[in-house]
């Protein structure tokens, strides 16, 4: 392996250090830069992604062979440390002579003659002698052997193994760490599900009907999504199954106003405005115009006309729509905490302050939305967090300050039904992204 692969990850696992980069949006970027082979590309991605999730582990691992504390190293020279254990304990197939040596290398490159013999020294100790780090007991310090034995941040870790107990706390956490597969929908309006796997097929890509919603696709084998035609065809919009999910809950129908709250970037407004056959209207609401300008050239490569975009706080929503629209879905801000394993970097950038923060905004943005739903129309709150705080408790809040609004079964009106009336979907348990739905309805006459 050529240590120009190295160097690239190199180069982004500093800007995540310390440029607050996020990991997929600089790889993607540096990958589109360089004429790297397939095989360095797949290098590339697992040291950044590897190296960036196991952060806390390795510094611990590091802690065992290097004297001098991170903080005061060189944060280049630090990350070349940490790259070079993380092929050390991880990557089996990686030779740890070659992950030293390389190591080294960067260091000539990046450092001086004394770093060089510092890195030298600190990865041949860890190459010698792996067995000196050893992890926490198990039963006398649980959440500290999960957090470094699965790369979480130590609170989190806690805060699920009181709700969960160590064996699902433990599923979760591997979950958590397993790659997931590309989920992919169907654009009805364009193509069934069937032609579109045999066309996905074609391209590479191994597709296989989802188990939960009649447009999913799965797809563990596939190419760089840039080079599917398909997806610059509009034949599909790339969105996982537990997300899928929102829309049918909604259940909008062709002709009606649908208000998309936290729409950007479209990912169910598209799927709403496919719902209702694109004849109606969804506003596709967001803070943020950047990320509306995703959700418009969404709409345009699927060839959904009925989507209008907006900036809009949602908190003042009711100042423009009250009582106009047939339903409206708040898909709301959230800590994030049911998709970490869509983002390596992710868990390191929460905190359980967002457990005390969000769940204010998420109601006032709820209680705005409620009030832009005509009598007999439809309200539906969703996230993709798993923390009650954020969902359940918002919903029943919300519930509980008002008797014109009635709780009914998200469970019952899923493609595949399940008795939940609130429905909280569980990467370690249902094999998608962590996900919570509720619906709620408009009494038709005040109570
Ligand atoms: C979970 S994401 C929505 C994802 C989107 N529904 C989809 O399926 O593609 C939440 C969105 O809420 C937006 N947001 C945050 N605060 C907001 C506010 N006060 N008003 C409107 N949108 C807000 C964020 O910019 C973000 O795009």
């Amino acid at each position: 392996m050529a240590v120009d692969a190295r160097d690239v990850a190199l180069k982004i696992i500093n800007e995540v250090d310390t440029g607050g980069a996020y990991a997929n949006i600089a790889l993607a970027r540096e990958l589109g830069r360089r004429p790297l082979s397939d095989q360095d590309r797949r290098f590339v991605t697992e040291l950044v992604y590897g190296t960036v999730k196991a952060g806390a582990t390795l510094d611990w691992l590091l802690g065992h062979y290097c004297s001098r504390p991170l903080a005061k190293i060189d944060p280049v020279i630090r990350n070349i440390l940490r790259m070079g254990v993380y092929q050390i304990f991880f990557l089996s197939r990686v030779p740890v002579s070659a992950a030293c040596n390389q190591a080294v290398e960067l260091a000539k490159k990046h450092g001086h003659a004394g770093t060089v013999k510092f890195v030298n020294a600190v990865l041949r100790s860890a190459a010698r002698d792996p067995g000196k780090a050893v992890y926490p007991d198990a039963d006398k310090e649980p959440a500290r052997y999960l957090a470094l034995k699965y790369f979480h941040p130590e609170w989190l870790v806690e805060r699920w193994l009181a709700r969960l107990g160590f064996e699902a706390c433990e599923a979760l956490l591997a979950a958590d760490n397993a790659t997931p597969p590309l989920s992919l929908r169907t654009n009805t309006l364009r193509i069934s599900r069937d032609d579109l796997l045999v066309r996905l097929a074609d391209e590479g890509a191994a597709g296989e009907p989802s188990r939960w919603t009649p447009e999913g696709v799965v797809c563990r084998e596939y190419p760089a999504l840039a080079r599917l035609a398909s997806l610059q065809e509009g034949l599909f919009q790339v969105q996982d199954e537990s997300s899928m999910l929102v829309a049918h809950v909604v259940g909008p129908q062709p002709g009606e106003f649908v208000i998309d709250a936290c729409g950007a970037p479209g990912g169910k407004s598209t799927h709403l405005a496919a719902l209702m056959g694109n004849r109606g209207r969804v506003l596709s609401t967001d803070l943020y115009e950047h990320k509306l300008k995703l959700t418009a050239e969404n709409a345009v490569r699927l060839g959904l006309g009925i989507i209008e975009t907006k900036v809009f706080d949602a908190t003042k929503l009711d100042t423009a729509y009250a009582s106009q629209a047939d339903r409206v879905l708040v898909d709301a801000p959230c800590s994030g905490l049911g998709v970490l394993r869509r983002k390596p970097d992710s868990r390191w950038r929460k905190s359980a302050s967002m457990l005390r923060d969000l769940p204010v905004l998420q109601a006032a943005i709820l209680a705005s939305a409620a009030a832009c739903v005509k009598p007999g129309g439809v309200l539906v709150y969703s996230t993709c967090t798993t923390e009650p705080e954020e969902n359940e408790a918002v919903v029943r809040a919300f519930l509980a300050g008002r008797d014109d609004f009635a709780l009914v079964s998200a469970g019952a009106l899923l493609p595949v039904p399940r008795a939940e009336e609130m429905v909280q979907l569980w990467p370690h348990v249902d094999g998608v992204d962590g996900f919570f739905i509720a619906r709620m309805e408009r009494r038709r006459e005040p109570v």
